[in-house]
């Protein structure tokens, strides 16, 4: 029998990119979709793309709806789903988190960088960090999983095998990252209009952003010291997409690419290209792969590594959906086969 599934915020890019992903899925039905201002309108007349697919209508969000639900995603902004979990997990009905609300483990962080008290800490000590590629087992028993921003999962992919095996200076660690606008979501604001972010280029957040506290911390995880890499985020005036360069120092000599190849031999979502390659973001749109590509300039000591995802399904639905087939009992990959979409 299919698994009833609900998304908390289904009018958003994550949450459309949930629908079009879920829509072909062959073990799931997607039964109660929710939007507060579109609440009564169909799916399909807002999203023309999945007329065929998705025969429903959006609803209020509602809790005991949702309850009847096997697992329900919130594609929400951050501070939403940290009030419902709890309920939903006592109806025994699994969670998955989009937003940032079960990412960081330090309350006091979190707060600080979110701006806001957070509503339940006790579920943060439960969630589980769903990066399939270094939590598999743990995500496969949660109840409630905190899916990885997308800048981090870009930066923390690209970097895991040299942490994983000590072969970086932790000190000098650089994550100069590039997103597309959908990154910013669907609500109009005037930095993403076409005449702002088009034709234009621009860092932002240097001093400080959000990703750097949650890349910080799985790093420091798996490393078991603290690692603090700079992280720059910038955004580039194209849809989809995240392209990540590292630098990183190693500090000990290292055979890098069968290093990246044997540690992600495994993965189904992972792709180690040829050395010296130039992974592009448009070979990943629509796809839930991330492509890494090491360089080593002059063959010195400096590391360059590329990594590129697509931030909406990689990044965000995709991953998701990946940690829900992981929940679900499901095989991993199912509705997560289609290649990037080139041109
Ligand atoms: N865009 C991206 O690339 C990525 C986004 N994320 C995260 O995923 C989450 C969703 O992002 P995105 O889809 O871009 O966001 P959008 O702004 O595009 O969509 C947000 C959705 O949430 C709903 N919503 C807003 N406020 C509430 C509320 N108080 N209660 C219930 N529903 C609400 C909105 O519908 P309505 O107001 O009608 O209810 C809308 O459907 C965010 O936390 C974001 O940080 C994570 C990784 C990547
Ligand atoms: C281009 C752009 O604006 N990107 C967003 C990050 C993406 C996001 O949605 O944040 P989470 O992954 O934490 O949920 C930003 O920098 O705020």
């Amino acid at each position: 029998m299919k698994r009833k599934i609900g998304i908390v915020g289904a009018t958003g890019y994550t949450g459309v990119e949930l629908l079009r992903l879920l829509s072909s899925h062959p073990d799931v039905e997607i039964s109660y979709v929710t939007s507060r201002e579109h609440a009564g309108s169909r799916v399909d007349a807002m999203f023309p793309n999945l007329r065929g697919y998705v025969d429903l209508e959006f609803s209020a969000p509602a809790n005991d709806a949702l309850s009847e639900c096997a697992l329900v995603f919130f594609a929400t902004p951050n501070g939403i789903a940290m009030k419902s979990a709890q309920v939903l997990l006592d109806a025994g009905t699994k969670v998955i988190d989009l937003a940032a609300d079960f990412r960081i483990k330090d309350i006091a962080v979190w707060e600080k960088w979110y701006g806001m008290r957070h509503a339940s800490p006790r579920l943060v000590e439960e969630a589980v960090y769903g990066l399939p590629e270094l939590n598999r087992a743990q995500i496969r028993a949660a109840r409630l999983v905190a899916n990885p921003g997308c800048y981090p999962t870009a930066v923390t992919l690209g970097l895991l095998p040299l942490v994983e095996k000590g072969l970086i200076d932790l000190d000098n660690v650089i994550a100069d990252t590039k997103s597309g606008v959908s990154g910013a979501g669907r609500k109009a604001e005037v930095h993403t209009l076409l005449a702002e972010a088009g034709d234009n280029f621009k860092a932002y957040a240097v001093a400080g952003h959000r990703h750097q506290p949650e890349i910080a911390q799985t790093l420091s995880n798996i490393a078991h010291q603290s690692v603090n890499p700079v992280f720059v985020p910038h955004l580039l005036p194209m849809i989809r997409g995240i392209h990540a360069t590292l630098y990183a120092k190693l500090s000990a000599e290292a055979d890098l690419q069968p290093l990246y190849q044997q540690r992600y031999a495994n993965e189904p979502f992972v792709d180690v290209l040829p050395a010296g390659s130039h992974p592009e973001t448009r070979s990943v749109r629509g796809a839930n792969f991330c492509r890494i590509a090491l360089h080593r300039p002059g063959n010195g000591d400096q590391v360059v590594v590329l990594s590129v995802i697509d931030n909406l399904v990689k990044g965000a639905a995709g991953q998701a959906v990946q940690n829900m087939n992981l929940m679900l009992g499901l095989a991993e990959n199912t509705a997560l086969r289609q290649p990037g979409l080139l041109p």
